[in-house]
């Protein structure tokens, strides 16, 4: 998979080099590249945003810059319509099935908006070369992109074989079957007073397993009945 991040902060993306996605790279199963959204600018001050038509509180990045920075990539893309991701927070809401489908993807496109925003202009825009998604990482404002594409790439990049050592790790989590994951414990068996479940002691996997299930059906209704909420009836 290739990834590129388009961004006025590119160091912020370092990030990527360490650890599990750094080794993919070098593993040649990532090809991530970082861009300075002011290479595709022109002026001396290497200007990215100006202020909002319709007035209010300020700033908004230029389109054209966008425009250059997203053409010089598109231009040697492996595929004829790469996913373009806008982190902002007024997107539909990033999930694990997003992420799962996006792991399927040949070529992701990350564009890290700073500001008040990208002019509106770029997504129509943009539209005619690239799948443009607009997506949130939920209910709350960052100042930029940024952090958004680490844990979007994070969380797209593990779900591709190889990435992460043992795929048996990536199935049971969180969310993988709608429901939050059962607690973990590891040694030692009684810790500060604190007893690791019984049950997870007796080796009978098959009273694990409904112990399991059972903590994660409880906890999801304890901390996210919505997740639970059923479906409207047809
Ligand atoms: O703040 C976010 O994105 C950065 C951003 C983009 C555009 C303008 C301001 C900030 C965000 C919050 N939830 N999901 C994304």
């Amino acid at each position: 998979m290739r990834i590129d991040v388009i961004s006025i902060f590119p160091d912020y993306l370092s990030a990527l080099d360490i650890s599990l996605i750094g080794r993919a790279r070098q593993d040649g199963l990532l090809d991530v590249r970082v861009h300075d959204l002011r290479e595709y600018t022109h002026d001396r001050h290497r200007t990215v945003d100006d202020t909002p038509y319709g007035g209010g509180a300020g700033m908004v990045m230029k389109p054209e810059p966008w425009a250059e920075a997203l053409e010089a990539v598109a231009a040697d893309s492996p595929v004829e319509r790469p996913t373009l991701l806008v982190p902002t927070p007024s997107g539909t809401v990033f999930s694990q099935p997003l992420a799962r489908e996006l792991a399927e993807h040949e070529h992701l496109v990350f564009a890290c908006g700073r500001y008040e925003g990208i002019d509106e202009r770029v997504f129509p825009w943009a539209a005619e070369r690239f799948d443009v998604r607009l997506v949130s990482l939920g209910d709350y404002v960052l100042n930029g992109g940024e952090v958004a594409v680490l844990a979007m790439v994070e969380a797209v990049g593990r779900l591709i074989p190889g990435v992460v050592g043992n795929p048996e790790s990536l199935v049971e989590e969180s969310h993988e079957d709608g429901l939050l994951e059962y607690p973990v414990y590891t040694k030692p068996s009684s810790w500060r007073g604190h007893d690791v479940p019984p049950v997870l002691l007796s080796g009978d996997h098959g009273k694990i397993a409904v112990w399991r299930r059972a903590q994660q059906l409880e906890r999801t209704r304890q901390r996210r009945p919505d997740l639970l909420a059923e479906e409207p009836s047809a």
